[in-house]
């Protein structure tokens, strides 16, 4: 059993691929022994948890998550622990796996009470209502059972994924399960790790249940970049050039963000090309930043990131840039810029340069020409969507942020956390991918390696530094 950290990468398998999966290892372990094996799982891991717990509320639903509750419950009886069970299945209806976990515990002589638990009083409670078999929205006794959950005092531990979280892309369509601890069986699931995947399932740990079998996965979860040591003969020209098109009038705070941010992850040099026309600098505190009329720009040896506080304005360059940037980050208003215009579509569509998409929800959702709602119901489903309609690669922000490009199963970045709520953090990310562009990784890389740094330096942040934007781009290096 493994608990899961950012430290490496994991594959990610959805519902389909899990089923293959347990089918082939049933039919290799034999009837009954899968659910065995996951029920001691997760006593052991309930022990290790709350190893001084008494008493333990576990709930099972009627299928067969709610069998590996009853066979974690036996073991926990066994172990002296008093484990009560609320079951929720219908014997006449029940899985053969499930009824042989019912017998056992009755027969260990389980706690059976159809009572809710004093909340106050349980040192442990287990979630084994629904998991892979979540079908609908929970209603009646199925929802007073995870309004009881999540009511309670103690810590929960949901078996294979918290009640009412979707497997393949972390929605939850009706009450779900709020608890502190995941252990996901057999395989780990893209939800647990994207939209309310993080906050549903808590930390999630990790039990294959068989040693070697696996699927092709849906996905993965992003591991550390490799480092990058400098070669000492190395010099300016050997980290790339970036170039920050955007900052229109009012909002030019949004290009130095980008810019400073490609500055300390490491770009050789930056310019930054101001859609403000005006002469205030604002670059006071970053006296390397070269400051550029756009027309100056020498697009076809720069890596690009267009859109950071561009307005309306940037539509006017885009033609220009998509035609001719080496390497191109387009961001914020340069998506919007791309979504209301099918000829910007076109160009966006013929580039062959490496570029990558940094849309956060609505922004995906006005390039896909549906709703915010739409996107968040499957991140995955919108972001391979995206990058099939543009052919490039796309990073769409938020929680559990995804990263794919078309023939290429998506990526979700592990790190990161609510701090990075605050105005700027995304024009700080279009640099960081813009510096990794110069400094000639591919497109996938730039975005993957990216979003993985820029979530690390949010979730080692110290507790009492307030987290901003400018703060955060000269965190980097
Ligand atoms: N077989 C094995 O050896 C192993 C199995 N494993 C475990 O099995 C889990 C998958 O089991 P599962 O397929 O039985 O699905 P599960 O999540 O228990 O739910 C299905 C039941 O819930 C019901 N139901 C659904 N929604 C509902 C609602 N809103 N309100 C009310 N009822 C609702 C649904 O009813 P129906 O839709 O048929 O009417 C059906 O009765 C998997 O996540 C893992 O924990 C692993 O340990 C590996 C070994
Ligand atoms: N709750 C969260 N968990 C993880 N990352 C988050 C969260 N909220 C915001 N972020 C990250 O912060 C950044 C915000 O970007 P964006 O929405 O474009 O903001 P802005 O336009 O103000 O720069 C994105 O990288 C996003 O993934
Ligand atoms: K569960």
């Amino acid at each position: 059993m493994h608990p899961i950290t950012p430290e490496r990468a994991w594959a990610l398998h959805g519902s389909a691929a899990t089923r293959q999966l347990e089918a082939r290892a049933i039919a290799a372990a034999g009837p009954h022994v899968l659910m065995q094996r996951a029920g001691l799982a997760t006593a052991r891991l309930a022990l290790a948890l709350a190893p001084h717990a008494r008493q333990v509320w576990i709930a099972c639903g009627p299928g067969n998550n709610g069998g590996d509750g009853l066979e974690a419950a036996m073991h926990l009886q066994h172990w002296g622990k008093r484990p009560r069970v609320r079951w929720l299945g219908d014997e006449q209806r029940l899985a053969p796996d499930a009824a042989a976990s019912l017998a056992r515990a009755r027969a260990a002589g389980v706690l059976f009470t159809d009572a809710m638990p004093e909340l106050q009083s349980q040192d442990l409670a287990i979630d084994a209502l629904l998991g892979l078999g979540n079908a609908r929205a929970a209603t009646g006794d199925l929802a007073a059972c995870i309004a009881a959950l999540n009511a309670s005092a103690a810590p929960v531990l949901a078996i294979d994924l918290p009640t009412g979280l979707a497997a393949d892309t972390g929605q939850a369509h009706g009450p779900a399960v709020r608890a502190r601890h995941t252990l996901s069986l057999l395989t780990l699931k893209p939800g647990l790790f994207t939209g309310m995947g993080r906050d549903l399932a808590g930390q999630v740990w990790f039990d294959a249940l068989q040693d070697g079998d696996t699927v092709p996965s849906d996905a993965t979860l992003a591991g550390p970049p490799p480092a990058r040591a400098r070669a000492h003969a190395s010099h300016k020209g050997s980290y790339g050039d970036v170039a920050v098109l955007g900052g229109a009038p009012g909002m030019r705070g949004a290009a130095v963000l980008a810019a400073s941010a490609a500055l300390h992850a490491g770009a050789g040099r930056v310019y930054v090309a101001a859609l403000d026309a005006g002469t205030v600098d604002l670059a006071a505190d970053a006296p390397e930043l070269m400051w550029r009329a756009p027309p100056e720009l020498a697009l076809a040896r720069l890596a690009v990131a267009c859109g950071c506080g561009g307005g309306p304005q940037v539509a006017a360059w885009l033609p220009r840039v998509l035609a001719e940037a080496a390497q191109l980050v387009l961001d914020a208003d340069a998506l919007n810029a791309v979504a209301a215009d099918t000829g910007l579509q076109d160009a966006l569509r013929w580039r062959a340069q490496p570029t990558v998409l940094t849309p956060h929800p609505l922004e995906a959702a006005r390039l896909l020409g549906s709703s915010t709602t739409a996107v968040q119901a499957d991140r995955l489903a919108a972001a391979r969507a995206l990058a099939a309609r543009f052919g490039a690669v796309v990073l769409l922000k938020g929680s559990g942020t995804v990263v794919t490009e078309p023939g290429r199963a998506p990526a979700i970045n592990p790190t990161g956390n609510a701090r990075l709520a605050t105005a700027g953090t995304g024009d700080v990310l279009a640099g960081f991918v813009a510096a990794h562009l110069a400094a000639g990784s591919t497109a996938w890389e730039a975005a993957c390696h990216a979003a993985y740094a820029h979530g690390a330096l949010a979730d080692t942040w110290p507790a009492g530094r307030a987290l901003t934007a400018s703060a955060l781009a000269r965190a980097a290096a």
